[in-house]
């Protein structure tokens, strides 16, 4: 049989860095092959290169046999490639359908017909769940993912590429976006998977390529392998084990969330009914949920990014702060990590310096003047500390790769010492070996005595880090309970809203 795709020698070298190194791939038809190594190995720039982002510097590109010179994602488009990117390419201004459609041919959508019709009808096919009349910024984060795949799945791709896909999705949507990618493969579709979460590469993949370096280390069968053997090729051992961390009892209160009720802002937004909860030092509650139920508007309250005032809503420690602006609240001991690092959690045209001078403006300006070597001597400790693998501090944030954008975030917000820190997704998109390390400086941070709201559809990462668990579901708040007295069961019923109709009596009950 010919190949779907054969990679031939891809070598691209950005300033300073050769991001791929004579890397030779191939991928038969149905075939789910995996993309894998540590953050900053190239796995999206040889993507970007397949989709016609990226063009190599040098090498060949085989599809069904012959070459081919892919220098568009429309041409990728035409030879039948989908991509679904790590930072998603829809415009927001638009409708689900109208993004769709504009990456459709003429004879495409005449091939379609009625396109909003047809997303109706894959999305019930497929579990997608996708309206094709919403506007792509009332969208979650994970929906927004569900268009991407939506996008590829109404053209017939004969290549299906993901770029980190089940980061943002519950344990329920993945298990239904691999019931998707195993029937497009057995219809012959063939699909590159990145991702870190080595226990779905095992489940999934047929085969497994490893970059570290932007050469390839290794290849396996994933089926044969272990989560860890896996994890060895492409980090090398790991000295610790991230597991088992103790669970902690927090101490005085810091932080309260009042009975908030507020209507959705956006026209497909959730609003939020009746929340209360408590962060208490040396704590960490975990928020579990499906994106768009929630989070996202409760984040942006609490950050200070929704600007309505709540004021006696959000009490930090018997301070009402529901009505100060996000610096001011920031300036009282809060620190935030929004979901989407690039454009909220970083401006992707300023320097790391830059970015980091936006949330610890206080200590670097002196007299009314930034002490800009100061801060410069800070953001490379945070880079040394957090391994960001990027050029120096005055690195753009945009290129950076994703899990190292990720890691110093993370970096960045903790290094604040902050009284409470809300964070969403703080491993999303980063290898084992520094989620590893995010986790450890997580639990540090602790038990120093903050209070850590984390929000996440991360089951396992909530189970490992949170010391109190709840779960959100169309603006409701569950009970909050101890970790170590539920169960993923439990928790997977209550994001469904098994408790909205149960427990109607139910304020948001502390425990
Ligand atoms: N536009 C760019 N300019 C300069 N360097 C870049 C650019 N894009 C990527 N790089 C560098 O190329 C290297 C490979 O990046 P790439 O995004 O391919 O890694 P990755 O394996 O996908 O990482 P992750 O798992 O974190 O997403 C990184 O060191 C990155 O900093």
């Amino acid at each position: 049989m010919v190949s779907r795709l054969e990679l031939v020698s891809i070598t691209k070298q950005y300033p300073g860095c050769l991001a791929n190194d004579d890397i030779s791939i191939s991928l038969m038809p149905g075939e789910i092959h995996a993309l894998l190594g540590e953050n900053g190995a190239g796995k999206s720039t040889l993507v970007k290169t397949i989709y016609g982002v990226v063009s190599p510097d040098k090498g060949d590109i085989i599809w069904d046999g012959r070459e081919v010179s892919i220098k568009s994602p429309s041409i990728a488009r035409d030879l039948g490639i989908g991509m679904v990117f790590q930072h998603f390419s829809l415009f927001e201004t638009l409708t689900v359908s109208q993004n769709i459609e504009l990456c459709l041919s003429k004879t495409q959508l005449n091939a379609i017909g009625n396109l909003a019709e047809r997303i109706v009808q894959l999305s019930k096919e497929y579990g997608l769940n996708v309206n094709p009349d919403r506007y792509v910024h009332s969208l979650s984060i994970g929906e927004r993912q569900r268009v991407e795949i939506m996008r590829c799945l109404v053209q017939s791709v004969k290549l299906l590429i993901l770029d980190e896909p089940t980061s943002v999705l519950t344990p329920q949507e993945v298990a239904g976006l691999f019931d998707v990618l195993r029937t497009l493969s057995k219809e012959g579709c063939s699909i590159l998977f990145i991702s870190h979460k080595l226990h779905e590469v095992t489940e999934i993949c047929h085969k497994a390529t490893i970059l570290r370096g932007g050469r390839v280390v290794e290849t396996c069968v994933p089926q044969e392998e272990t989560p860890a053997s896996i994890a060895k090729m492409m980090v090398g051992d790991l000295a610790e084990q991230d597991a088992g961390y103790a669970k902690k009892i927090g101490t005085k209160s810091l932080f309260n969330v009042n009975c908030l009720s507020l209507p959705a802002k956006q026209p497909f937004g959730t609003s939020l009914k009746d929340i209360s909860f408590e962060l208490k030092s040396g704590e960490i509650l975990g928020i579990a949920g499906v994106a768009g139920n929630g989070q996202d508007e409760l984040m942006a309250i609490i950050s200070g990014e929704d600007e309505r005032d709540v004021k006696n809503s959000l009490i930090l420690e018997d301070k009402a702060i529901g009505h100060l602006h996000a610096g001011d609240r920031r300036k009282l001991g809060m620190a935030y990590v929004p979901e989407e690092r690039l454009g909220r959690g970083a401006v992707p045209d300023m320097s790391l310096t830059e970015n980091t001078l936006l949330t610890h403006s206080d200590g670097f300006i002196k007299k009314g003047l930034v002490d800009w070597p100061s801060i410069q001597k800070y953001t490379e400790t945070l880079i040394a500390k957090y391994k960001v693998k990027c050029h120096g501090e005055f690195s753009e944030a945009k290129s950076l790769s994703g899990g190292n954008l990720q890691k110093f975030i993370m970096g960045r917000e903790i290094g604040q010492n902050p009284k409470v820190l809300i964070c969403a997704h703080p491993t999303w998109g980063v290898d084992v070996g520094a989620a590893l390390a995010i986790h450890q400086a997580l639990l540090a941070l602790r038990d120093q005595g903050a209070a850590i709201l984390l929000i996440s559809e991360d089951i396992d990462e909530l189970f490992l880090l949170a010391d109190r668990m709840a779960a959100v579901c169309d603006g409701h708040l569950s009970p909050v309970v101890k970790t170590e007295s539920t169960n993923i069961d439990q928790i997977g019923q209550w994001m469904a809203g098994t408790f909205i109709n149960s427990n109607n009596d139910f304020k948001g009950a502390k425990s």
